[in-house]
């Protein structure tokens, strides 16, 4: 048995590296903050979560460019989503694990595919929930998207926030989901309607075996209804970190007490699809960001972004992006139709489309 003391060092040590894990919540939406500012993203809610967003200053052009590739990507996946959903009348439910001040709801709850959305559950840390649920109270523009005051709740001591769509609720990802998530998604989540996980950054700081047990916790779930089953997921994160410019990346986060244990089976972009074939996914596909801002952005959006700032490292903006990537997959079961339906099909093609249409 450890000396007390020792046990103490243990645990101010574990709770130093999760408040800086949960600091990065922090970058992420101040880059999302600066990147709208700058005209790379429109958001009009990113500012009500983020305080003194008016006193905070603009981040350099590469970090505007990087934050726009991974936004765009995951808003036109998510896109795509819900438009499979439209046209085929159904409605679906959205999970954010590691939501922290991600504004994805309100742009969809005020979007075209508004209707098609059915609930929308974001999970994080209790202390970035508790912060986030005093945020969305505080601001009109945020709690009317969620609907009539009456109908908004603040529960679990402030950590957690219910609305007729959306909720809130706090969780540490990397304890045994099956301890955890059943009380708190079992009357909110339905097993019979489609499903899609959003994982944006947030595996990489958790073990490899935490993250898979998470999958497949919501593998199974989905996997409880007579229904055929539609789930989808998407993980946006930094891998390749063993080579000479990862393992600066490594160093810097580590200087800051985050480590990325998450990363170490991602080694190449091949071994990315890897993420949800090893559940049994139907399909599964990567692209790192480079790969995304080459091929994927249409002319006309590339023309408006190169005109916003100027940028001269174009070589270690490639570098940075080639460093990230989005792995998206579908788990179709239940019906032999799913295989050859649009779901199947789901990814990146059209943007592809958008800028052949461009040439
Ligand atoms: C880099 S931020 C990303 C936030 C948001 N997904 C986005 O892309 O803007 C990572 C988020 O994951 C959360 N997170 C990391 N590990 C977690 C865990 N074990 N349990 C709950 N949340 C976690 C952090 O608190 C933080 O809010």
């Amino acid at each position: 048995m450890l000396p007390p003391r020792t046990i103490l060092q243990g645990r101010e040590r574990t709770q130093d590296a999760d408040a800086a894990i949960r600091q990065t919540d922090t970058d992420a939406a101040l880059a999302r903050l600066s990147a709208v500012r700058k005209g790379y993203l429109t958001d009009p809610f990113i500012a009500h979560l983020v305080p003194r967003a008016q006193l905070q200053s603009p981040r350099p052009p590469l970090i505007n460019i990087g934050t726009y590739v991974r936004s765009h990507s995951i808003d036109h996946l998510t896109g795509e989503w819900m438009e499979i959903l439209k046209r085929e009348h159904r409605q679906c439910q959205i999970v954010s694990l590691g939501s922290g001040s991600d504004t994805r709801f309100w742009r969809i709850a005020t979007g075209p595919y508004k209707d098609q959305l059915r609930v929308y559950v974001e999970l994080d840390f209790p202390e970035v929930t508790t912060k986030k649920a005093m945020s969305i109270r505080k601001s009109r523009e945020l709690s009317a998207v969620l609907g009539p005051p009456e109908a908004i709740a603040v529960a679990q001591g402030g950590t957690a926030l219910h609305s007729p769509k959306y909720h809130l609720l706090p969780c540490d990802l990397r304890k045994l989901p099956s301890e955890v998530l059943p009380s708190l998604l079992g009357k909110i989540l339905s097993p019979n309607l489609p499903a899609l996980l959003l994982f944006e950054c947030v595996l990489v700081y958790m073990s490899p075996e935490a993250s898979s047990t998470l999958i497949q916790w919501f593998v199974d779930y989905f996997s409880h209804s007579s229904d055929p089953r539609i789930l989808g997921a998407l993980v946006y994160e930094m891998f390749a970190l063993q080579d000479s410019f990862g393992q600066v990346m490594v160093k810097n986060l580590r200087s800051r007490n985050v480590s990325l244990p998450g990363a170490v089976p991602y080694g190449t972009p091949q071994s990315l699809p890897e993420r949800f074939t090893r559940h049994n996914f139907t399909i599964s596909k990567a692209q790192t960001l480079r790969e995304i801002r080459e091929k994927h952005i249409s002319q006309s959006e590339v023309e408006r972004i190169s005109a916003l700032e100027m940028l001269d490292e174009v070589e270690e903006l490639n570098l940075v992006l080639e460093h990230y990537a989005i792995t998206w997959g579908v788990k179709l079961d239940g019906s032999s139709e799913l295989s050859n339906s649009s779901w199947a099909k789901w990814g990146m093609k059209s943007i592809v489309n958008v800028s052949n249409e461009c040439e």
